[in-house]
């Protein structure tokens, strides 16, 4: 259910939400947007677009979209390009672009333009703006509306035709605490109601509590396409935390063990394929006082940098 109406999926046998992406190639230019892409996208679950800044969602999801043509490659959603289905917004909903609405129009008059172009009840209108918390402010003008606003604006749009294909592009910007944990909430119960949820973010803080399947790109590659468990255990590196009076002893020691070592400007040291056992035993062995020998799991956020460390298009003091 959505805003009280039910949707009716299976009254259409050629839908089942599946967006099937192939070997998909986009280039601007000399600029490779999107690189050989090849993934699908399920029903019934939320999945997590991830990718740094210029990774190539947003391109991705264009192309799913019609909106661009593919250098090679296809984006077929339910086995044909979204361009040759007659639904619109009943078939796929989206989110692109939230500052992308005419904002001398109301958010109702925005929506009923909508509605009418895309064959969907004028009564939807209200049910959707009450659905995103827009029911009071639907007849103020949109370019007073904050981003926040905006985005639950696109939201209502995404959801107006009640379609069992939902996109979002950074869904999270310009959101408030509440909204964020109201538009996880909508996503969970969209994708628990058999809809394909398809969330693209570039941080991975935002989808580890809203997304169950993770997609990661990096300069328009494929690097993950697992679930969250997978993912965690995959990449959810054990870290050990070590202080020391005598690091210039016991680092070299570490590294020969087989033990990654990074020092901190303060002596402390990092160490991962050691046990915090192994290490205690190798500085007793070398006669070297602890101070402090800690175990921790990296994060996801932590895995996520890692995973994509050398794909992150801008980054602050670098040169490529
Ligand atoms: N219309 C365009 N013309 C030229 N280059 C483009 C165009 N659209 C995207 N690009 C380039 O393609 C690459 C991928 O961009 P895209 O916006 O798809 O990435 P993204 O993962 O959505 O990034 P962000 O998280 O910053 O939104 C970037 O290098 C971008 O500069």
């Amino acid at each position: 259910m959505v805003g009280g109406t039910t949707i009716h999926r299976r009254s259409c046998d050629t839908v089942d939400g599946v967006i099937e992406i192939r070997d998909l190639t986009k280039r601007y230019g000399r600029t490779t947007a999107v690189d050989r892409l090849t993934l699908t996208v399920r029903p019934g679950q939320v999945t997590g677009f991830l990718g740094p800044n210029g990774a190539g969602k947003s391109t991705t999801l264009r192309l799913v979209l019609g909106l661009h043509r593919p250098t090679a490659g296809t984006a077929l959603v339910d086995g044909a390009p979204f361009t040759d289905r007659p639904r619109g917004l009943r078939h796929v909903g989206a989110l692109l672009d939230a500052g992308d609405v005419h904002g001398g129009r109301s958010a109702r008059a925005h929506l009923r333009a909508l509605a009418r172009s895309n064959g969907i009840a004028r009564s939807r209108v209200d049910e959707v703006l009450h659905e995103v918390g827009l029911a009071e402010v639907a007849g103020r003008r949109v370019g007073g509306f904050s981003l926040g606003m905006r985005q639950r604006l696109g939201i209502a749009a995404a959801l107006l035709g009640d379609p069992p294909v939902l996109l979002f592009d950074e869904p999270f910007n310009g959101l408030d605490p509440e909204g964020v944990r109201w538009v996880r909430g909508l996503f969970r119960r969209l994708a628990a109601e058999g809809r394909t949820v398809l969330v693209s973010s570039h941080l991975m803080s935002e989808m580890e509590q809203t997304a169950e399947h993770l997609v990661v790109i990096g300069r328009g590659e494929l690097i993950a396409d697992e679930n969250l468990a997978q993912f965690a255990a995959r990449s959810g590196q054990v870290q050990v935390t070590v202080r020391t009076p005598d690091a210039a002893t016991l680092g070299p020691a570490l590294r020969v063990a087989g033990g990654t070592v990074s020092a901190a400007a303060d002596g402390t040291l990092t160490v991962t394929g050691l046990t915090a056992a192994r290490i205690g035993d190798l500085a007793s062995g070398h006669g070297v006082t602890l101070h402090e020998l800690a175990t921790r799991t990296a994060s996801l956020e932590e895995a996520f940098m890692a995973l994509t460390a050398d794909r992150v298009e801008y980054q602050a003091g670098a040169h490529r």
